[in-house]
C-alpha cells in the first residue's frame, strides 16, 4: 500500500493531550472512517530524551496488533504510522466514548453492576497484556477508554515495559539519552495510582497493574482514589504507609477486593501468584456469577 501521509486525513478537534503528543480525531479522506491520530512533535521528543518511550508504544502496540484476543479486544488498535520532517504520527482506534474518568465524575460513582463488569473488563485486559510480557505501568481512568459499545479500550502504552526475558541486541543511543534500564529507575507512573514498590525500591512487576485495579475499582465505588493529598509527596507518604480509608457505605465485596488487591508487599497481592489468568482475582466473591470469556459479547450495563 501507497505510504500514507497527513494528506490522507481531515484532522478535526483535540480529543486527548499527552506530555508528549496531542491526540486529534481524524477522518480518512477515502473511506471517511473516524480514527483517532496521536502526533509527537519530533524535536521534543529528541529534547526531551523520550524517544525510547515512542519506539516501546509502537513496539507493545505493534505485539498486541499480532496478538489479537478476540476475547478480549480490550486495547486501541495501531493502524498505520508516518512522519513528516517535524512529526510522528499513529493512527490509532477511536473510542467514541472517550475515557472512563469523566463517567465516574459524571455520575459521582458507579453502581455494583458497573464497578463489577468495567473491572472484570479491565482485568480480562491485564491478563491478555501480561500474557504477553507487557506491563502498562500507567493504568489510570484517564487511559481507560469507551468504545461505541461502550467497551473497555486500554491505552496509552508509552510508560510500558516489556519484561526481557529474550535477550535482544540493545538500540544504539543518541549521546545522554537513557537505556531501557537506566530509564526504568527514572519512571514514576501518576500518583495516585502508582505501587508503593516502584516508590521504595524501584522495581516493577505485573503486580503493580494489580495495585492501579485495586485503585481505580475503589475510585469507581468511592467517586475518588484512594490516595489524595495536596501534593504528590504527599500522596507517596500516603501509598508507601497504605494510609487509606473507605467511605461508610462502600460496599463489602467491593471492600474485601480492593483490600486484598492494595496490599504494600506486591508477591501478596490477589492474583500475584496465579499462573496464566488471574484466577484468585476471578474468583473473588465480587465477581460472582459474572461471565469472564464473553464479557466483549455482553451489553454494559448503563452507568447512570
Ligand atoms: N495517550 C493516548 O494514547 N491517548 C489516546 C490514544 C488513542 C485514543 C484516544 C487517546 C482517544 C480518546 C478519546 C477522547 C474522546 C472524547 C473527547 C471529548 C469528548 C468525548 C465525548 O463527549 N464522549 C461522549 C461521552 N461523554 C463522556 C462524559 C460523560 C458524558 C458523555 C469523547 C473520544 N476518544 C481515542 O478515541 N483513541
Amino acid at each position: 500500500p501507497a505510504k500514507q501521509s497527513a494528506k490522507d486525513y481531515i484532522f478535526g478537534k483535540v480529543i486527548g493531550e499527552g506530555s508528549f503528543s496531542t491526540v486529534y480525531l481524524a477522518k480518512d479522506i477515502h473511506h471517511s472512517k473516524e480514527y483517532a491520530i496521536k502526533v509527537c512533535e519530533k524535536r521534543h521528543i529528541v529534547k526531551e530524551l523520550k524517544v525510547e518511550y515512542v519506539k516501546q508504544e509502537k513496539e507493545v502496540l505493534n505485539i498486541l496488533n499480532s496478538n489479537q484476543n478476540k476475547t478480549a479486544p480490550f486495547f486501541v488498535k495501531l493502524y498505520s504510522t508516518f512522519q513528516d520532517n517535524e512529526r510522528l504520527y499513529f493512527v490509532l482506534s477511536y473510542a467514541k466514548n472517550g475515557e472512563l474518568l469523566p463517567y465516574i465524575n459524571k455520575v459521582g460513582s458507579f453502581d455494583i453492576q458497573c464497578t463489577r463488569f468495567y473491572g472484570a473488563e479491565i482485568l480480562r485486559a491485564l491478563e491478555h497484556l501480561h500474557s504477553l510480557g507487557i506491563i502498562h505501568r500507567d493504568l489510570k481512568p484517564e487511559n481507560i477508554l469507551l468504545d461505541e459499545r461502550m467497551h473497555v479500550q486500554i491505552t496509552d502504552f508509552g510508560s510500558a515495559k516489556i519484561l526481557d526475558d529474550k535477550p535482544r541486541p540493545q538500540p544504539r543511543r543518541r549521546d545522554g539519552e537513557q537505556s531501557s534500564w537506566q530509564r526504568r529507575n527514572s519512571f514514576v507512573g501518576t500518583a495516585q495510582y502508582v505501587s508503593p514498590e516502584l516508590l521504595t525500591e524501584k522495581s516493577v512487576s505485573k503486580s503493580s497493574d494489580l495495585w492501579a485495579l485495586g485503585c481505580i475499582i475503589y475510585q469507581m465505588v468511592a467517586g475518588l482514589p484512594p490516595f489524595v493529598a495536596r501534593s504528590e509527596y504527599l500522596i507517596f507518604q500516603k501509598i508507601i504507609k497504605l494510609e487509606y480509608e473507605f467511605p461508610d457505605g462502600f460496599e463489602p465485596k467491593a471492600k474485601d477486593l480492593v483490600q486484598k488487591l492494595l496490599v504494600l508487599d506486591s508477591t501478596n497481592r490477589l492474583g500475584a501468584k496465579d499462573i496464566g489468568n488471574y484466577t484468585s482475582v476471578r474468583s473473588h466473591h465480587f465477581f460472582a456469577g459474572l461471565d469472564f470469556e464473553t464479557l466483549y459479547k455482553q451489553t454494559p450495563p448503563p452507568i447512570y
